[in-house]
């Protein structure tokens, strides 16, 4: 019996961190046209780091530094034909500039555009942790005002439990005049909607930050007159 390959794959991140390296593979026929992180076998002999320095070399013309193992593996193959077992680690490029040479596409993806292509199925459950690599963007968040911890916990499992982020914390001293009792805020990035309704269930507001007026709703400027407004009086009549 063969021992199952260990298959090793780089989420290649962009300078800023901000993007991860999507390729779509040709081969063989089942796989052709879904997406992967790029990578391969590792050899006997030869460390998963070092496979996998090589494989992107091969693959994409470019160095790359390792820099996390990411939790968990995926198994690979058939159910129940298991060929291999697929690990992954982010890595960042350090000579060269990634062109694929095995691969018929390459995509740079934000968090928010991961569920956009169609990956191989062992690459799935490496997305969410990608996405808390790649970071929320900042617009993408909203907040809960809770003044009772539980209530804020309780939202923050409910919204975790529907798939989304939240992270749960005290607010700060407002000023002066502020007692003891700070409220508690969950960010999350679900949509407005979802956290409005639960802000509603536990008794909780949503905090909207401020953004610059709007001048597409500023009122009309009125017109001014030019000259002074003649007042027309009464017609109070001549008299005689
Ligand atoms: N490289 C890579 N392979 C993956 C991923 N997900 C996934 O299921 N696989 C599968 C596809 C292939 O059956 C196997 C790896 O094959 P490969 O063709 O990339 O590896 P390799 O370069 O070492 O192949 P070889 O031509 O030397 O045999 O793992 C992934 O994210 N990256």
């Amino acid at each position: 019996m063969n021992t199952p390959k260990t298959v090793v794959a780089a989420a290649i991140l962009s300078a800023d961190g901000k993007q991860v390296l999507a390729a779509r593979r040709t081969f063989p026929a089942e796989a052709a046209g879904r997406w992967e992180l790029p990578g391969g076998k590792v050899e006997e002999s030869e460390t998963p780091e070092a496979a996998l320095v090589r494989e992107i070399g091969e693959e994409l013309g470019c160095l790359i530094e390792v820099l996390d193992w990411m939790q968990g593996e995926s198994a690979i193959g058939a159910a129940g034909s298991t060929t291999g077992r697929l690990i992954a680690a982010t890595a960042r490029v350090v000579a060269g500039e990634p062109r694929p040479r095995e691969h018929d596409q390459v995509l740079w993806l934000a968090a928010e555009d991961l569920d956009s292509v169609d990956w191989l199925e062992p690459d799935r459950p490496f997305l969410d942790p990608l996405r808390h690599v790649l970071g929320v963007p900042e617009e993408a968040t909203v907040r809960g005002i809770f003044f009772d911890e539980d209530d804020a916990r309780s939202a923050a499992a409910t919204l975790e439990r529907e798939g989304w982020t939240a992270k749960v914390s005290r607010e700060r001293y407002q000023g002066e005049d502020d007692d003891e009792d700070h409220p508690w805020s969950v960010e999350t990035d679900a949509p407005e909607l979802v956290l409005e309704l639960l802000v509603d269930e536990h008794d909780g507001w949503l905090d909207i930050p401020e953004g610059p007026p709007d001048d597409s709703i500023a009122p009309e400027p009125v017109e001014l007159p030019d000259n002074p407004k003649r007042i027309k009086r009464p017609d109070l009549g001549s008299g005689s």
